[in-house]
């Protein structure tokens, strides 16, 4: 039900972006060595943060449709997965099996800001800080990486039309005819692998952030950028993107030794790193 209505008022409201940034936003949260953090909802609650104050948005699109279905019982955590997942498909990406059951407050809903520290969205990294802020989260190889920010293939964002250093004041804010729209792809409503074309095209385009121009300048990014460019099917096949033969295989040991409730949470892990296959 929440799948489907949510398959109708993304393209309807075309948030799309907005919906997938949420959703990665929430999952970038994890932190590998305390096992806490991860995609629990708790990206609601830092919405007012400058860097991702766009964000607000879709917490309250997400809202929407909580409240219009009645989804007491859906969490947080698992509406904005799936509003990723749906993001996905409807910019005709991949089709992503979701994994529901991240389980409302107390049990899996957070009901505490991350903090600041754990804000993943600058945008200044460079490849070593990349390498470092994905480790945090137990992602290690360049081929996760760089699959992952495939996702800025729906990058479309309003700036403000000002000279340089300048910043605009008061109504200037809400007039959209002093604002430009910067893209990263010709069709940011098209979820393709044209972010990696893009990043090695000459002309690329010139308002991409410095961690965008990491995966093309560092060797190791750039193989996996040039692999993805040239062959889509290696990009949306996940045999070949996230490293999840490897995980999988990990998994399929660890499932076999645990119950049921832990297998149910290594599946939900294992999804918000998977996101973007
Ligand atoms: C270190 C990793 C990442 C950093 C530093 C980062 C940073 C950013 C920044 C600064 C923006 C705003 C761009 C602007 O408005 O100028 C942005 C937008 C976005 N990011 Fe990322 N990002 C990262 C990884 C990801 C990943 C892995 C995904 C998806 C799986 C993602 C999805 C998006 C989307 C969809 C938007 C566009 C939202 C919109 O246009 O409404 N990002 N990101």
């Amino acid at each position: 039900m929440a799948r489907r209505e949510l398959g109708y008022f993304i393209p309807k409201n075309k948030c799309a972006p907005l919906m997938l940034q949420l959703a990665w936003n929430d999952a970038a949260t994890y932190d590998a060595k305390n096992r806490c953090g991860g995609p629990n909802g708790s990206i609601r609650f830092m919405t007012k943060h400058e860097a991702i104050k766009e964000l607000e948005k879709a917490v309250q699109y997400c809202e929407i449709v909580k409240v219009k279905l009645k989804l007491k019982k859906v969490s947080y955590a698992d509406l904005y997965q799936l509003a990723g997942v749906v993001a996905v498909e409807v910019t005709q990406g991949p089709t992503i099996d979701f994994v529901p059951g991240r389980r409302v407050y107390p049990m899996c809903d957070s009901d505490k800001c991350p903090g600041v520290q754990r804000l993943f969205l600058n945008g200044e990294e460079d490849a070593r800080s990349l390498r470092r802020k994905f480790s945090f989260m137990g992602l290690s190889e360049e081929r996760d990486i760089v699959v992952l920010c495939g996702g800025h293939t729906l990058i479309r964002t309003m700036y403000p039309k000002v000279p340089m250093g300048e910043t605009p004041k008061g109504e200037t804010h809400k007039d959209r005819s002093k604002f430009e729209e910067r893209k990263w792809t010709k069709d940011p409503l098209k979820f393709d692998n044209s972010y990696f074309k893009e990043l090695l095209s000459k002309s690329a385009s010139f308002t991409m952030l410095p961690m965008d121009y990491a995966l093309v300048e560092d060797q190791d990014f750039r193989h996996y950028v040039e692999r993805y460019a040239k062959k889509p099917v290696l990009y949306y096949d996940s045999k070949h993107s996230i490293s999840q033969e490897r995980k999988l295989r990990t998994v399929a040991a660890k499932i076999h030794t645990r119950k049921f409730k832990e297998k149910r949470e290594i599946l939900q892990k294992l999804q918000a790193v998977m996101i973007v296959q």
